[in-house]
C-alpha cells in the first residue's frame, strides 16, 4: 500500500485537450449549466428549476423513442419498436422516482417562491402535450396556451394530423380482425372514442396469443407503458396536494381536482376494457 497519489496519466489518460474535443464540450455543458436563474432567494428554487429540466430532458428522449417507435411499426418492424417502447416505460419509471426528490420541499419552502412563478405552469409543457399527442391523448383545446410561440404550436398541430401509436397499433389489429371503418378514417385531431368492437378484436387476440404473438406483446407493451404513465400522474397529484393542497393552479386551473380528473385518462381504453371481458 502506498499512499502516492496516482496519476490516470501514467496509464494514458487524456489529459490536454486544446484543439481536442472534450466531454463539457461533447455534452455542452456550458449553456446547459448555466441555465438555472431562480428568480427569488429561496434555497428550494434551484431544486424545483432543476427537477423541472432534468424532466424535460427526459422528456426529450421519450418522444425520440416514441416517434421512432411509431414509425418502425407503421413499417410492421414490431421488435424494434418493442425495445424503445420498454426505453419508455423505463424513463417513466425514472421521472416517478425524481419525485422522490421533490417531495423533500414542504409547503413552507415552496410558499417562498411560488410567486416568482407568475402564471406558469407545468400545464403549458409542450413536450409534455406532445408525448400525450403521440400516445393518443389527443384534444385540440390544448393548443391554446402555446399560441404565443409559432413554432411550438406548429409542432403540436402537426403531431394532431399524424396517426397516433394508438392508431398505428389499431391498423395492424385490423389486419386481424377487420374494424369499423369509422375507426379506421376518424379525426386522429379529436379526443379517441372507445368502441366495443375494438375490445372484442382486442380480446380476441389476448385469447388466441398463440397465434398473434406480435400484436399481443404490442398490447402489453403499451399497457405496461400506460401503467407506469399513471404513476407519473398519480405521484404529481400526490405532491401536488402535499405542496399546496387544495389552491388553485397558478396556470389558473382548479389544481388537484383538475389532475384528478387527468387521473381518468384512458390512453388505450380497449386494452383496460377487454381485462373484464375475459
Ligand atoms: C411542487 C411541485 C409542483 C406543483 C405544486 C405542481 C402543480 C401543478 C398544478 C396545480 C397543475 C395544474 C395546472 C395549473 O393550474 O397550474 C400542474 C400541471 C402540470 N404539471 Fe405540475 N406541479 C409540480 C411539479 C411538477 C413537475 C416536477 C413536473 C414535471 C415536468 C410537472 C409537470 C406538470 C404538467 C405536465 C402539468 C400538466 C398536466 C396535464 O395537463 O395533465 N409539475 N402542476
Ligand atoms: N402549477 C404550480 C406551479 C408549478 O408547478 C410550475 C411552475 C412553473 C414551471 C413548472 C411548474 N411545474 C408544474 O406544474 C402551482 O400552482 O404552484
Amino acid at each position: 500500500m502506498t499512499n502516492t497519489p496516482y496519476n490516470p496519466a501514467q496509464e494514458g489518460a487524456q489529459m490536454q485537450f486544446d484543439g481536442r474535443m472534450s466531454y463539457t464540450d461533447y455534452l455542452q455543458l456550458d449553456p446547459i449549466l448555466s441555465a438555472q436563474h431562480p428568480r427569488s432567494d429561496a434555497h428550494d428554487e434551484m431544486l424545483f428549476i432543476i427537477q423541472h429540466q432534468t424532466s424535460e430532458l427526459w422528456m426529450r428522449l421519450a418522444l425520440h423513442e416514441l416517434t421512432a417507435a411509431r414509425a418502425t411499426l407503421q413499417k410492421g418492424d414490431f421488435r424494434p419498436a418493442f425495445k424503445m417502447l420498454s426505453r419508455v416505460a423505463r424513463i417513466f419509471e425514472q421521472l416517478n422516482s425524481a419525485w422522490d426528490v421533490l417531495r423533500t420541499m414542504t409547503p413552507s419552502d415552496y410558499t417562498r417562491f411560488r410567486a416568482a412563478l407568475g402564471q406558469s405552469s407545468g400545464f403549458q409543457s409542450h413536450q409534455y402535450r406532445l408525448v400525450e399527442f403521440i400516445l393518443g391523448n389527443r384534444n385540440p383545446a390544448m393548443l391554446a396556451p402555446h399560441a404565443h410561440r409559432p413554432d411550438l404550436l406548429a409542432q403540436l398541430e402537426q403531431e394532431l394530423t399524424r396517426p397516433s401509436l394508438y392508431d398505428v397499433a389499431l391498423s395492424h389489429l385490423h389486419q386481424v380482425v377487420p374494424l369499423p371503418d369509422a375507426i379506421l378514417t376518424r379525426d386522429a385531431a379529436q379526443p379517441y372514442a372507445p368502441s366495443p368492437e375494438v375490445t372484442r378484436a382486442w380480446a380476441h387476440i389476448y385469447e388466441a396469443y398463440e397465434n398473434h404473438w406480435e400484436l399481443y406483446e404490442l398490447a402489453e407493451k403499451l399497457v405496461d407503458l400506460e401503467d407506469y404513465f399513471r404513476r407519473w400522474r398519480f405521484n404529481h397529484l400526490t405532491t401536488v396536494e402535499r405542496v399546496i393542497g387544495l389552491k388553485r393552479g397558478t396556470g389558473g386551473t382548479s389544481g388537484t381536482s383538475y389532475l384528478r380528473r387527468m387521473l381518468d385518462t384512458q390512453l388505450f381504453p380497449e386494452l383496460w376494457e377487454l381485462r373484464t371481458t375475459l
